[in-house]
């Protein structure tokens, strides 16, 4: 016994060239990680880690390509293909009508009331709203198994509550980390895993016959996030055939929705429907990465900076096309438009702040409604009755996917206009208060928190992140100061110190002196600060997460 750590803590037989450097205190989680299930996911890494780095790299010269003036586009050479009349497999049965999806990270409480919520659809998530410690990966797999068969409990002593899950409940897609993210907790021949074959592999292994049984000879679901280019997805889609080949599942019984959510990837939603057809559910708006993803690429452009974050809402122009675009597509070729998420949450100790919330989610989901999308993403079971209420009075059939949006002609200069608005110095005090409180709840192991009583996850701190280190690398020119005022590393600098004070008072001594506020609030100021944009701010971040058994760390 070292440090609380039993050997035995770790599962001794995993097959050859596999090590597990995580430390599972909880022998239930032992199950999770049996030998059959980790030969099945180190098949999987073997086989697809070459072409996972081959796209990586092709991700970094295609970055190249934009930060040396170019801006990305629609694809010459696969024209034929945007233009050619194919169509998705059919959508099964049991995923027809999906008005409304609740998101939400795998922790245990969190999964029972997402599947009771009353939504369609839960889409229990590994990225966005997860951090990614090795506790909440084992455990989240742990969880989603007992969803599945339906095992699962959960008490609050401190309440007096239990939780179970209801007759009726909701149908569980599951959202995989994205192709960039290593899971250093297992090392296969060497080298850490990829996070999404992780992810999926246990969950396929240990889940797949319960859902062929339920549905119809249909699931698992996925959703399957950043994107950039069809190629990644033509990866998932061979990594789907060889999961259903390998379990002797039929072809095309998995299926998965695609977030599109990179600025390269609006260009090749046709493609990337095309590479995984007989696996698609559809596309999915995911407004917030999509963003952040603007800013990246057009990182080296300096006359593309963005207005304050709260500006750059979905009526912009380069949101509405991208949106009306996506539905066009995916009802070309018969598969679900799925909307966004709005950042707002019910407020419980304020009724007219509470109203007001409840009416931009309402204002946001008759927009997506009305412009064709066929459901939409809510945050909060507190959210659910008014979002189904906005799809049920617009949608009278289970899905929208008879409205073509032949009106819709959107080209590359719409995707690519900036949105309008200013830049204040309240904007960039309030990305780098949001992004450090963020920070600290990541590397204390919680991925989504409620701050100024909006949602924040991975995808919403990336546009803190992003749009401060662009203002700071072309010195913005704030808009509404009495001088003229462009940010800089020192003006930044001052911004970081008084919002630290800030946090400390708004969270209180004791929450700051044990949270790790003073390094996230570091790690954000130099992720802003760099020469050359960090790709994703999670790849630092994970470094400080990793916990290996300490006498493996003690042999590296
Ligand atoms: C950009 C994107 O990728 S969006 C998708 C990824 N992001 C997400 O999924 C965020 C999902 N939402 C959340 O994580 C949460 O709603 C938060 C963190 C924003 C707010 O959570 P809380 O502060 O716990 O909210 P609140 O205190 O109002 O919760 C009330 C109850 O609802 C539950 N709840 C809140 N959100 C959810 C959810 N999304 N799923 C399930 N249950 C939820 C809470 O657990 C709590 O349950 P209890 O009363 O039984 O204890
Ligand atoms: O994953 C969703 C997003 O908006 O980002
Ligand atoms: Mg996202």
């Amino acid at each position: 016994m070292e440090n609380g750590y039993s050997s035995k803590s770790l599962p001794l037989d995993a097959p050859a060239g596999i090590r597990i450097r995580g430390p599972l205190s909880d022998p239930s989680l032992n199950r999770i990680l049996s030998r059959e299930a980790l030969q099945f996911v180190a098949d999987l890494e073997r086989e697809f880690r070459p072409r996972v780095k081959f796209n990586l790299g092709c991700r970094r010269e295609e970055q190249a390509r934009y930060d040396s003036g170019e801006l990305p586009g629609f694809d010459p050479a696969t024209r034929e293909l945007r233009e050619g009349d194919w169509s998705c497999s059919k959508t099964p049965a049991v995923i027809a009508d999906r008005r409304v999806e609740i998101t939400g990270p795998v922790e245990r409480k969190m999964i029972i009331n997402a599947l009771n919520s009353g939504a369609k659809v839960f889409m229990a998530d590994f990225e966005d709203s997860l951090s990614p410690t090795w506790d909440n990966i084992v455990r989240g797999q742990k969880n989603l198994c007992d969803a599945v068969n339906r095992s699962i409990s959960f008490e609050d002593k401190a309440r007096n509550k239990h939780y179970k899950l209801n007759d009726k409940t909701a149908v569980l897609f599951v959202r995989p980390r994205g192709w960039h993210l290593q899971e250093a907790h297992i090392e296969i021949d060497g080298e850490p895993a990829t996070g999404a074959l992780i992810d999926f592999g246990l969950y396929y292994f240990h889940n797949h016959s319960s859902f062929r049984s339920k549905h119809d000879g249909y699931g698992p679901f996925f959703y399957l996030p950043k994107m950039q280019h069809s190629r990644e997805a033509a990866v998932w889609n061979a990594v789907f055939d060889r999961a259903e080949e390998r379990m002797a599942a039929p072809r095309g019984s998995i299926r998965a929705t695609v977030l599109i959510e990179t600025l390269p990837a609006v260009f090749q939603m046709h493609e990337i429907l095309y590479e995984l057809r007989e696996h698609s559910a559809g596309l999915n708006c995911g407004r917030w990465d999509y963003i952040f993803s603007f800013v990246k690429t057009v990182r080296a452009h300096p006359d593309r900076l963005l207005p304050d974050r709260f500006q750059v809402g979905m009526t912009q122009h380069f949101l509405k096309s991208y949106t009306e675009l996506l539905i066009k597509t995916c009802h070309r070729r018969g598969v679900h438009a799925m909307g966004g998420m709005a950042a707002q949450i019910p407020i419980r100790d304020d009724p007219a702040a509470n109203d007001t919330a409840f009416e931009l989610v309402r204002a946001d989901k008759l927009r997506e409604v009305k412009a064709g999308h066929d459901g939409t993403w809510a945050a909060h079971p507190g959210l659910i009755e008014l979002v189904t209420k906005v799809f049920d009075d617009n949608m009278p059939r289970a899905n929208q996917l008879h409205i073509k949006r032949d009106d819709v002609h959107v080209t590359e200069a719409d995707l690519l206009q900036m949105p309008r608005g200013v830049r204040t110095l309240e904007g960039l005090r309030h990305n780098t208060r949001v992004g450090i409180q963020y920070l600290a709840a990541w590397l204390t192991g919680t991925g989504s928190v409620p701050l100024y009583n909006l949602m924040e996850d991975a995808a919403t701190a990336e546009i803190s992140r992003v749009q401060n280190w662009q203002w700071i690398k072309y010195g913005a020119v704030l808009d509404g100061e009495i001088v003229a005022v462009s940010v800089s590393k020192e003006l930044f600098g001052r911004v970081v110190e008084e919002e630290i004070g800030r946090i400390e008072r708004e969270v209180g001594k004791k929450r700051f002196e044990s949270g790790r506020y003073r390094e996230a609030a570091a790690l954000f100021a130099r992720q802003c600060t760099k020469e050359d944009l960090d790709d994703f701010l999670t790849l630092d971040a994970y470094r400080r997460i990793v916990k290996f058994v300490p006498a493996l760390q003690a042999r590296l």
